[in-house]
């Protein structure tokens, strides 16, 4: 017998997800993002949580994810280098540059992808784009700078707004606001994500152009497509 074809986006998450348990070494820490294509991974690793000491969360939803799977979690200080780093995306294009955020967890994100020596990046095949920018492009921002920047990105074409929860503005697990920007075509995602990064204000800008993915994992009724970006220049 063989096994269905997975075709829905969840079903595609979940291949990802599985896939995925082929890019962690033994005992070793972990880092890990967050997002539905993340908790697909999640679930998978639990099933073999003895392989790893434990991981390096990158946001408390995340975090609450491992620890009731009986993963540990360690702080991001108490680990000096990842080997590894598994998240998802809302966008990747051919290089390996990413659009993140859309969980509004990207600027810890960031941080701990830096941390690690490799990125695996796992995503349906609806995340594949040509030019990032289709995806409304996530900005954490200090609340105080938030009509300023949405000024800036104005001057730029983009139309950027506040994300809402519940008519307020979302508060992120570090206390700032999101900004999501439309109209973009990041056609230089380093050098836009070094502008915008260099406004007053600006947190994290959901770029990850100089965090970009070593590997991408994606998902397709076909099966898995696996896309390495290592070579020169890296
Ligand atoms: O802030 C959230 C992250 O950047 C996610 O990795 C991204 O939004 C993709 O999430 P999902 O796997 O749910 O599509």
């Amino acid at each position: 017998m063989t096994a269905a074809t997975p075709t829905t986006q969840d079903e595609l998450k979940a291949l990802v997800g599985r896939a995925a348990l082929d890019y962690i070494g033994h005992g070793r820490i972990i880092g890990i993002g967050t997002g539905s294509t993340v908790n697909c991974f999640i679930d998978a690793l639990a099933q073999q949580r003895e392989r790893i000491i434990g991981a390096v969360s990158s946001s408390e939803a995340t975090t609450q994810r491992l620890r009731a799977h009986g993963i540990r979690v360690f702080d991001a200080n108490e680990v000096e280098e990842l080997e590894v780093y598994i998240d998802g995306a809302d966008e990747i294009d051919p290089r390996g540059f990413m659009i993140k955020g859309g969980g509004a967890a990207l600027t810890r994100e960031k941080i701990v992808a830096a941390q690690a020596r490799r990125f695996v990046c796992i995503a349906d095949q609806s995340k594949w784009v040509e030019v990032l920018g289709r995806f409304p492009l996530p900005v954490e921002v200090i609340p105080m700078a938030a009509q300023r920047i949405i000024r800036q990105f104005a001057a730029l074409g983009g139309t950027a707004r506040v994300r809402l929860r519940d008519g307020a503005p979302l508060v992120t697990d570090n206390g700032q606001h999101i900004l999501d920007v439309t109209g973009l075509a990041i056609t230089d995602p380093p050098a836009f994500e070094s502008m915008v990064n260099d406004w007053p204000g600006v947190v994290t800008v959901g770029v990850f152009a100089h965090q970009r993915a070593h590997v991408c994992l994606l998902g397709t009724p076909e099966g898995v497509r696996t896309i390495t970006f290592d070579g020169p220049g890296r």
